[in-house]
């Protein structure tokens, strides 16, 4: 599943024309879809439906000859000029003898149901005069929104704020992205018979889909031993940062390692899992770290500045590493990336900042162009830029593929949930998932382990409890996307 634009979804729109798929039945399903949803949500409520003199008010149009087939108490008021589609659609109202009053006239009645179907992917500029005025009423009004495909005025201020929308054929980039996912309440998909084909964009960023993480999910045979699973090593610690390599290893075994070895400067008190190996190291050598039996490793974890020797050491074992944290340097980053070694950096926009050496508010108020810079900037490294939500990419023959998390939640910000992650994504990598797979469904399990211990105030070990039931909840087909199918 594909996370589209608005201008991409045009194309789409375009492509199923040109199949000789009619644009009208589009619109017909779009309204219907609106229209069912309205009556399962807001049964028995009078409904106003505020229609635009685009596509976006077309749908209403439709919507609300439908909402008034089914009974329900319904007011149209739409802007003039409309043409094409939604033009045929006024005139299917019609037909019906329910005239829309001029957008003007409207004024909020207590207890109605408002359709947003002003602006959709068509918006081009930000509302002003008598929109942006429409649009703080419609706000302002207590009455419950519904807006089609997107709360109009998207991208821009000022915006509808939804109770929930019903989007259109696919998901678009707004409703996933802060801040304008907050506009968008509820989200409702609704297919409407959109040709698989058209749909087609393989360069668009996948969404991770429950089903997809699914497939991914190592087996274990019935003879499985801990030698057999996956291995991981953990590298970091330093000074203060004494609980960063124990989440880390925490977070691996909890992703279902078979043994976790951690290395970390002799002298160093770590409360590590019972379960883990101990290395304390001396000074940091591939030797010191020689006996330690891994098939993976994540490298940085509160490791302040013995990352670059603790990083060097680890690379001399050459196997899949994780780097995070104090290891994100553009030069450890490179020697990987030189040595041919798989590796995954986990930076948070801060860290991937520092790798670029740009600005953390611009990485994280453009996360899909950062990470596919990054995947640029360091070819064959896999990216993981974290944030609500997570953005993955990697080089992939001339292009960057890219991916976009959909689990996860603002109960997660707090330290150490990154260290969790770091500990999850090497312990799939040891069970031998390619990088992208393993950076992948280790996003997905920690997100889905944050959202079913959603509560402000979740530690980052409260999370890594909750990842064996979590990765058995997607395993056993129960987890559900965010996102309701109609
Ligand atoms: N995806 C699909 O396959 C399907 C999509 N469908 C639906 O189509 C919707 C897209 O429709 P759309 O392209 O007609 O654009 P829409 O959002 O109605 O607005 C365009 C109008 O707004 C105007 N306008 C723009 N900015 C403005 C501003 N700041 N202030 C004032 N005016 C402004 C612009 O005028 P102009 O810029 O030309 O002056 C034009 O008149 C999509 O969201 C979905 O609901 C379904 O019907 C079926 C399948
Ligand atoms: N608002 C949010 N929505 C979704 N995920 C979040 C949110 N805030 C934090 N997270 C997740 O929590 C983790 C935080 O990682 P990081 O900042 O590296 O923490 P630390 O360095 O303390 O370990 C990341 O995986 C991030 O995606
Ligand atoms: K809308």
């Amino acid at each position: 599943m594909r996370l589209f634009t608005s201008q991409r979804m045009r194309q789409a729109d375009a492509t199923a024309v040109g199949l000789g798929f009619p644009s009208l039945l589009l619109m017909e399903a779009a309204g219907r879809a609106v229209a069912e949803w309205v009556l399962e949500r807001f049964p028995g409520r009078p409904v106003a439906v505020l229609c635009g003199r685009g596509n976006n008010g077309g749908d209403g149009l439709v919507a609300a000859r439908h909402l008034m087939l089914a009974g329900a108490r319904v007011r149209v008021f739409a802007a003039e000029g409309h043409s094409g589609d939604a033009a045929q659609m006024q005139r299917a109202l019609q037909a019906h003898a329910l005239e829309p009053r001029p957008l003007e006239q409207w004024q909020p009645q207590p207890g109605e149901v408002i359709v947003d179907a002003l602006f959709g992917t068509g918006l081009n500029r930000r509302l002003e005069g008598s929109w942006a005025e429409l649009v703080g009423r419609i706000n302002a009004s207590s009455c419950p929104v519904v807006a089609v495909d997107l709360p109009s005025g998207l991208p821009f201020e000022p915006h509808v704020r939804a109770h929930s929308t019903l989007v259109l054929a696919a998901l678009k980039s707004e409703h996933l992205f802060y801040p304008w996912r907050e506009a968008c309440g509820r989200i409702v998909l609704a297919g409407i018979g959109m040709p698989e084909r058209s749909l087609f964009q393989p360069d668009l960023p996948e969404l991770l889909t429950p089903q997809a993480m699914a497939a991914l999910l190592p087996r274990r045979s019935g003879d499985a031993h801990k030698g057999s699973v996956g291995r991981v090593l953990i590298a970091g610690g330093y000074a203060n940062y004494t609980g960063a390599p124990a989440l880390a290893a925490l977070g691996a075994h909890r992703a279902g390692a078979g043994l976790v070895s951690v290395a970390y400067p002799a002298g160093l008190e770590l409360h590590l899992p019972l379960e883990s190996v101990r290395y304390p190291q001396e000074h940091w050598s591939p030797e010191g770290l020689s006996h330690v039996r891994a098939e993976a490793a994540a490298v940085g974890m509160g490791a302040g500045p013995q990352a670059e020797p603790a990083a060097q050491a680890v690379l001399s074992r050459r196997i899949p590493t994780v780097l995070d944290a104090d290891a994100l340097q553009p030069g450890i980053v490179e020697s990987y990336a030189r040595a041919g070694t798989p590796a995954v950096i986990t930076p948070h926009p801060g860290e991937a900042a520092r790798l670029l050496g740009s600005e953390a508010a611009s990485i994280a108020a453009s996360p899909l162009e950062a990470a596919r810079t990054l995947a640029e900037r360091f070819a064959g490294v896999t990216v993981v830029l974290k944030g609500g939500p997570t953005v993955l990419a990697r080089q992939r023959g001339s292009g960057v593929e890219l991916a976009v998390g959909t689990t996860g939640n603002p109960a997660m910000a707090s330290g150490g949930m990154g260290d969790v992650l770091s500990g999850v994504i090497a312990a799939l990598l040891a069970a031998g998932l390619e990088p992208w797979d393993a950076a992948r469904l280790g996003v997905y399990l920690h997100g889905l382990s944050g959202d079913r211990r959603g509560q402000v105030g979740l530690l980052a070990h409260d999370l890594a409890e909750e990842l064996p039931q979590a990765r058995a909840a997607l395993e056993r087909g129960e987890v559900r996307a965010f996102w309701e199918w109609r």
